[in-house]
């Protein structure tokens, strides 16, 4: 696989580094007492949530919790009911929605990539509508693809259904950076991928997110996922934002679900120790 000079930092290093590193203060996106109702359903309460710029954040909470709908409510895939939301620092209702769109990459959990288009012409999709020029679309796209480590003789001219899940996953990912967003929404992205897969591509993901100096929303259901890669996580419950912080500062939430959620990686891991012997001593 093609590293193209992207250090892909350990697990202990890129803990260790998070949890040292002061988060500048500037935000990038706000969300202030935000609601969204559908009927009588309400998806969003309440929600008030700050992130800040080069943040990597996780949205976290159960099914139907209000996740994607607290997403798309930034890029005005949704339009709000009621509070403010702004994108570095303008408020949403009075920018464009299609301009938005441009300022903020969008991962899908499935890829959402056109089924007809090529890779290539899946990732230039975004330029070509700017008008950019087409010499300069075919750098970018050869660029993004060593961005995401696929090889470009064997992927650029591929259809989506000719891409295992990892690799569409990967052009996904391309595709929302080619208009150079600095903020990325993230929708599930490994969800569906088996677990190695799912590793990869959350380290490699981490990686471009530092060194393009990135702001990362990305909504997961695996707590894993999220201490291991976000440098805060959000957690919402019936459309509340019920607490946000660090894994460090959720531990100490009197809240019993942040807590039993927070509790969940480290007692997979005791069953584990329990079924499996230790390593070393097989
Ligand atoms: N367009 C819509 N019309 C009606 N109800 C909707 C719509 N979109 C979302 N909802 C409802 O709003 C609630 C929150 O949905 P949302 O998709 O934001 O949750 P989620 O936390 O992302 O869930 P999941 O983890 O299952 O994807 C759910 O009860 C959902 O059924």
């Amino acid at each position: 696989m093609l590293r193209m000079g992207l250090v892909i930092p350990s697990l202990g290093g890129r803990v260790s580094e998070v949890s040292s590193r002061p988060m500048p203060s500037r935000t990038m996106i706000g969300y202030s007492h935000v609601s969204k109702s559908f009927g009588h359903l309400k998806a969003v309460d309440d929600a008030s949530l700050d992130i800040a710029e080069g943040e990597f954040l996780a949205v976290v909470g159960g099914s139907g919790s209000g996740k994607t709908t607290l997403l798309r409510l930034a890029n005005r895939l949704i339009e709000a009911d009621g509070g403010t939301i702004t994108v570095e620092g303008e408020e949403v209702r009075n920018v464009d929605p299609v301009a938005l769109r441009r300022r903020i990459g969008y991962v899908f959990q499935s890829g959402g990539l056109f089924p007809h288009l090529s890779v290539a012409d899946n990732i230039g999709i975004t330029p070509k509508l700017l008008g950019v020029a087409t010499a300069e679309i075919d750098a970018r796209i050869d660029e993004l693809l060593a961005l995401v480590q696929l090889d470009r003789t064997a992927h650029r001219d591929r259809l989506p259904e000719a891409l295992s899940g990892g690799q569409r996953q990967r052009v996904g990912v391309a595709r929302a950076l080619a208009a150079k967003p600095r903020i990325v929404l993230m929708d599930e992205p490994f969800g569906a991928l088996d677990p190695l897969t799912r590793d990869a591509l959350g380290d490699d993901y981490r990686a471009l997110h530092r060194s393009l100096g990135l702001t990362t929303v990305m909504i997961t259901h695996d707590m894993t996922e999220a201490i291991l890669l976000a440098d805060r996580i959000a957690v919402m419950r019936g459309g509340r934002m019920l607490a946000q912080g660090t894994p460090v500062e959720l531990s100490k939430s009197d809240d019993a679900y942040v807590l039993e959620l927070l509790r969940t990686p480290r007692r997979q891991v005791e069953r584990l120790n329990a079924l499996l012997p230790q390593s070393g001593a097989a």
